[in-house]
């Protein structure tokens, strides 16, 4: 077995705040391996947001231990590990899409060339290669999170931390995005670590999914989805998919019920 991208093992983070201590996650252990693709979900607050940060370095764990790519996660920051997609696309409205793409590229130092190469790939690779002299306004709530993912792959990174991308676009949208990044997964093979509230969503996307718990945050199950690669939209209809499904639904109910 290779060794995992990411391994999380006992972490916990509390937050010292002014209404006393928030224990945001609690005995938190977890192997991603390299390529796959995990979901996390749970309820509001039980610290979804806080694992991905403490990935990218953006928050410090309290205690046990996290690793990204064998290091550090600072080292694995600045080793250029990840790209982050936030909830909200969050493009410059004064940059044209391409100009939004080519901004981590612009700080990280690529020469204007390969900004350039590199912008168009992506955009083509989101199916926005048309829009790349177009501002944020011009594009709908899915283009701009489209091109919020393009601008997260931009510099090729192996791993794609994305925090609850698509929770704000209607379900048809939402849908058709679903699929599209299923497939831009399959031609990519970036590990993915995925935020969301859906339980659909959850068994559609992913190869493993984590249910957390809130008060303290903590995983409560981890299912390896049984599901093929192949994923048609309709496949949410099968049998096996419902009891996925049904698996995720119990476990957010029984995390609840214990908090
Ligand atoms: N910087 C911070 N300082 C203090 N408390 C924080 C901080 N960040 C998060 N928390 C608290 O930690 C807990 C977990 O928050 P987190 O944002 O990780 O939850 P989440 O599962 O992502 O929630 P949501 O689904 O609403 O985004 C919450 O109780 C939150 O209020």
């Amino acid at each position: 077995m290779p060794d995992p991208v990411i391994r999380a093992d006992h972490l916990d983070l509390t937050f010292q705040t002014g209404d006393g201590p928030v224990h945001a996650l609690s005995d938190v252990s977890l192997d991603v391996a390299e390529g796959e693709f995990v979901s996390f979900i749970g309820p509001s607050g039980c610290g979804k947001t806080t694992f991905l940060r403490c990935v990218a370095a953006l928050e410090q764990p309290t205690g046990g231990t996290l690793t990204v790519n064998g290091m550090s996660p600072d080292a694995a920051r600045q080793a250029r590990a990840y790209g982050y997609v936030f909830q909200a696309a969050g493009l410059y409205p004064w940059r044209t899409i391409g100009e939004n793409v080519t901004l981590p590229l612009e700080i990280m130092g690529y020469p204007r060339k390969e900004r350039q190469e590199r912008m168009r790939r992506v955009l083509e690779l989101v199916e926005l290669d048309q829009f790349a002299n177009k501002y944020p306004w011009q594009l709908s709530g899915g283009m701009q999170q489209r091109a919020s993912i393009a601008r997260a792959l931009a510099f090729d990174a192996p791993i794609l931390l994305m925090d609850e991308p698509f929770g704000a676009l209607d379900e048809i949208v939402r849908d058709r995005l679903n699929e599209e990044l299923l497939s831009l997964w399959a031609r990519t093979n970036k590990t993915t670590l995925f935020v969301t509230h859906s339980i659909p969503e959850a068994v559609y996307l992913s190869t493993k999914i984590v249910v957390m718990s809130p008060r303290p945050g903590r995983i409560t199950d981890v299912i390896d989805s049984p599901l093929p690669a192949e994923r048609p939209l309709d496949i949410r209809d099968t049998p096996e998919f419902l009891a996925v499904a049904h698996r995720v639904r119990e476990g957010l109910r029984e995390g609840m019920e214990a908090a």
